[in-house]
């Protein structure tokens, strides 16, 4: 396989180098990365012996077939600066950028470019990898780059107007999910002698366990209150309390989030 570049090396690039190289998908001598951090290359070089790295992005980007620029949004069109006049047109760029649109990745590379949206849960190979491609991507290098994220868990192809909201979900949602089990058990612990800590176990198990039933019986959320909620019983009131409160709640949460993701490349 071509050489696969990775720019920056935080949360995301440091996942993904190792999702690739751990699952066996690419081997070290087939990755490049360069980062502003050289506390950050150190550990990467030291983590995968054999991998390149590069003393500056375009040094990567003259190297390197298809190009992952995995910085943050306000960083990214000052990366696509540095490496754009030393491509040729035939690399293919990969923006994990959040808010960054197709529009104006390819008005600054008249070239191949896929937006992908990983998840943190892709570190432990779980979640969905969204995928959106611009016009000059071809059917192999499509494939190619839904095969290298397929990795590190599920990809999904979304059209360029549903990446926001699906984004939110897939790839923002482990932190929301995070924020609400920390809720129910501290509620629980709050509400009982358990210990925190016992608490968060009960309800992170609550979590996977949910998940689980649900992708295993193919039953929708209705169908599973509808199991659990005896009659007359307690769950009733706490389903009935979240309909009360949350949809509200959830729905301004989007919209706050949507509002933030039009203007992260600012
Ligand atoms: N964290 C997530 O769960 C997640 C999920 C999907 C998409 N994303 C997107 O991935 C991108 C990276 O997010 P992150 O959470 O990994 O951020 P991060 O801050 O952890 O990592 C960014 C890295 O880029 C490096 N960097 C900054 N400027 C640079 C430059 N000019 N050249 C080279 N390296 C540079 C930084 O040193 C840092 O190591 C963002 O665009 C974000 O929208 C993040
Ligand atoms: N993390 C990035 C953010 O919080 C984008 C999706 C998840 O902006």
């Amino acid at each position: 396989m071509d050489r696969v570049g990775v720019i920056g090396y935080g949360h995301m690039g440091s996942m993904l180098v190792k999702g690739f190289l751990a699952s066996g998908v690419l081997a070290p001598g087939e990755v490049v990365v360069a980062s502003r951090s050289r506390g950050n290359l150190d550990a990467c070089a030291a983590a995968w012996p054999g991998i390149a790295i590069a003393a500056t992005n375009a040094d990567l980007a003259r190297r390197c077939r298809t190009i992952v620029i995995a910085v943050r949004p306000q960083e990214t069109m000052g990366v696509l600066r540095e490496i754009v006049p030393v491509m040729d047109g035939s690399e293919h760029l990969v923006s994990l950028a959040a808010g960054i649109g197709l529009h104006d990745l390819e008005e600054m590379y008249a070239g191949p470019v896929s937006r992908v949206v990983p998840t943190a849960t892709s570190a432990v190979g779980e979640g969905t990898t969204l995928v959106c491609h611009g016009q000059w991507v071809g059917t192999d290098e499509a494939l190619m780059v839904e095969n290298l994220f397929s990795a590190v868990g599920s990809v999904m192809p979304v059209g360029e107007e549903d990446l926001a909201a699906a984004t939110l979900l897939s790839s923002c949602g482990p932190a929301l999910l995070a924020a609400i089990i920390g809720e129910l058990a501290g509620a629980a612990a709050r509400a009982s002698s358990l210990p925190p800590d016992r608490a968060l176990v009960l309800a992170t198990d609550l979590l996977t366990a949910t998940a689980a039933y649900l992708r295993e019986t193919g039953r929708t959320p209705e169908d599973l209150i509808g199991e659990v909620a005896t009659r007359g019983g307690v769950t009733e009131v706490g389903v009935q309390g979240f309909r009360d409160r949350l949809p509200g709640v959830f729905d301004g949460v989007f919209a706050a989030m949507l509002e933030r993701y039009g203007g992260l490349r600012k």
